[in-house]
């Protein structure tokens, strides 16, 4: 497969998982971000400010591993968030970044982080090939400072480097995969985890009620 191929290929990829996740209320509003490792060793990423549920072929566009456009769009305002997964995990060949309202509900409900263990769905993640696992999903601050909230996270990722995704208080989420479909499937797994958690808590905390 030529190089313009296979950024046609992986730009394909990434419109159908953005209409996916903006189908289940993820990426409302513009918000979202969506990447690709290509052959060339460069990266397929969606312009900044683009409608991720309606993405065209024109939305998606090539930065090198630093997050520099390599041909004048403007990258995604996030574009460190991805290029710091690549660089870090030779293997990871996409990640997705989504403002779902599972991820955005666990990020107020569990401050400090979310710990998900007795899951028969931790096994779509990867690695993970009994319920008798226990994740821990951390959640940063918010930050608009993206080179501070980049180097947040690879602080954590440095300690802890088999974490499948991350929480962002008030934000959103992010996870990566080899391909665009494991991505994929660990965003579905991720989200509904949230939303699970997010669930069992009010009613425990409806439980305690007088
Ligand atoms: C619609 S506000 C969302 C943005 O601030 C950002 O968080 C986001 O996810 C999308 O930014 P983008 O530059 O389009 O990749
Ligand atoms: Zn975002």
């Amino acid at each position: 497969m030529n190089h313009s191929d296979d950024f046609a290929q992986r730009s394909a990829e990434l419109i159908g998982a953005g209409r996916y996740m903006h189908d289940r209320g993820w990426v409302p509003a513009t918000s979202g971000n969506f990447s690709a490792r290509l052959r060339s060793g460069e990266i397929a990423i969606t312009v900044s400010g683009r409608h991720k549920g309606r993405l065209e072929p024109n939305d998606i566009m090539r930065v090198d591993l630093a997050g520099t456009s390599l041909d004048g769009s403007r990258p995604s305002a996030e574009t460190l968030l991805h290029t710091s997964l690549y660089q870090r995990f030779g293997e990871t060949g996409s990640v997705l970044h989504a403002h779902s309202p599972g991820s955005i509900l666990a990020s107020r409900v569990f401050p400090g982080g979310l710990e998900l263990s007795d899951h028969e769905l931790l096994k779509a993640l990867p690695g993970i090939t009994t319920h008798e696992t226990r994740v821990r999903i951390p959640v940063f601050a918010n930050d608009q400072d993206m080179n501070r909230l980049t180097a947040r996270v690879s602080d954590y990722l440095d300690r802890q480097p088999d974490c499948p995704g991350y929480v962002i208080a008030g934000h959103g989420f992010y996870t990566w995969g080899a391909t665009v479909d494991d991505a994929l499937r660990h965003a579905e797994a991720l989200e509904f985890l949230f939303d699970i958690e997010v669930r069992l808590h009010s009613r425990t905390q409806g439980d305690l009620q007088p």
